[in-house]
C-alpha cells in the first residue's frame, strides 16, 4: 500500500506542502480548481493506484481558502469536520433547499452534500495541528464575493470555518473508492466582499509548508 494522497488546486500548494513534507510516502497532486476537476483527477489518481497494486491509504484535500470572519484569521489553519457542498441544491423564492431537501434517493447523491471527515484521520491531524481551528468548511463553485452572500451563507452554516473549492470533489472520489478523507485548509482572505489586493496568498502558502509535517 501507499501512503497518504493530498490533493491541492494549484501548483503553488502542492509546492509549498511540498517543501514542509517530511513523509516520503506522500504524494501530492495539483488537480485544478474547482469540485469537478478535483474530483475527476483524484478518482483518476486513486484508480491508476489501485490498478498498479499500490493504492493509497487516505485522502486529504490541501490549500488555501477564505475564512469565515470571527470563526478563523487570515493566516490560520483550519481542519475539515466535513466538507459540505454549499451550493449544490435549488433555489426556491424562499431561499435555497440543499441537494439533500429535494426528495431524491440518497443513493443518487453519492451520500448528498456534507462528506464528514474520516474520524482517525482527523484525530491525528489535529494532534499534530493543536493549534488549528476544527470545524466544517464550505465547497463552493463560485467564491463568495458580496456582503449579503457572505451573511447568508454564515446563517445557512453557522458551524463552518472556512470555504474552498475543491474539498467536496475530492471527498466524493475518496468515498468512491472507500478511503478516508480530510480537509486541511490555511487562509488566504476572509470571506466576504471580494478585495483580490488584500488576499494573503504568501502567508498561507507559508502556513501551508509549515502544516505540510501533519501530512503523513
Ligand atoms: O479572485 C481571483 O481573481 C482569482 C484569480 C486567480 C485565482 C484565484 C483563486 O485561486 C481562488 C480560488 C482557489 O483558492 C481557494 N480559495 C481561496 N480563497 C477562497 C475563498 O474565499 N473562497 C473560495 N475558494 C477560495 C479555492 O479552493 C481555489 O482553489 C482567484
Amino acid at each position: 500500500m501507499s501512503g497518504l494522497l493530498v490533493v491541492t488546486a494549484v501548483p503553488a500548494e502542492a509546492e509549498a506542502i511540498r517543501a514542509g513534507l517530511i513523509d516520503p510516502t506522500v504524494t501530492v497532486l495539483p488537480a485544478g480548481v474547482g469540485p469537478a476537476v478535483a474530483a475527476a483527477a483524484t478518482a483518476r489518481a486513486l484508480a491508476l493506484a489501485e490498478a498498479a497494486g499500490q493504492p493509497y491509504r487516505a485522502v486529504v484535500s490541501a490549500g488555501v481558502g477564505g475564512g469565515f470572519v470571527g470563526r478563523v484569521p487570515v493566516g490560520g489553519t483550519v481542519l475539515g469536520t466535513a466538507s459540505i457542498a454549499a451550493d449544490l441544491g435549488a433555489e426556491t423564492p424562499e431561499g435555497f433547499l440543499p441537494i439533500d431537501e429535494l426528495g431524491m434517493p440518497p443513493a443518487l447523491l453519492g451520500g448528498g452534500s456534507t462528506v464528514p471527515a474520516d474520524r482517525e484521520l482527523l484525530a491525528a491531524l489535529r494532534a499534530a495541528l493543536p493549534d488549528a481551528t476544527v470545524g466544517p468548511i464550505l465547497t463552493v463553485n463560485t467564491v463568495t464575493g458580496t456582503a449579503s452572500s457572505t451573511e447568508l451563507l454564515a446563517r445557512r452554516h453557522p458551524e463552518a470555518v472556512a470555504e474552498a473549492m475543491e474539498g467536496y470533489g475530492v471527498a466524493m472520489a475518496a468515498a468512491q473508492t472507500g478511503l478516508p478523507f480530510g480537509e486541511l485548509r490555511t487562509i488566504s482572505n476572509p470571506v466576504g466582499p471580494r478585495d483580490r489586493a488584500a488576499w494573503r496568498m504568501r502567508e498561507a502558502l507559508a502556513a501551508l509548508t509549515e502544516a505540510a509535517p501533519a501530512l503523513s
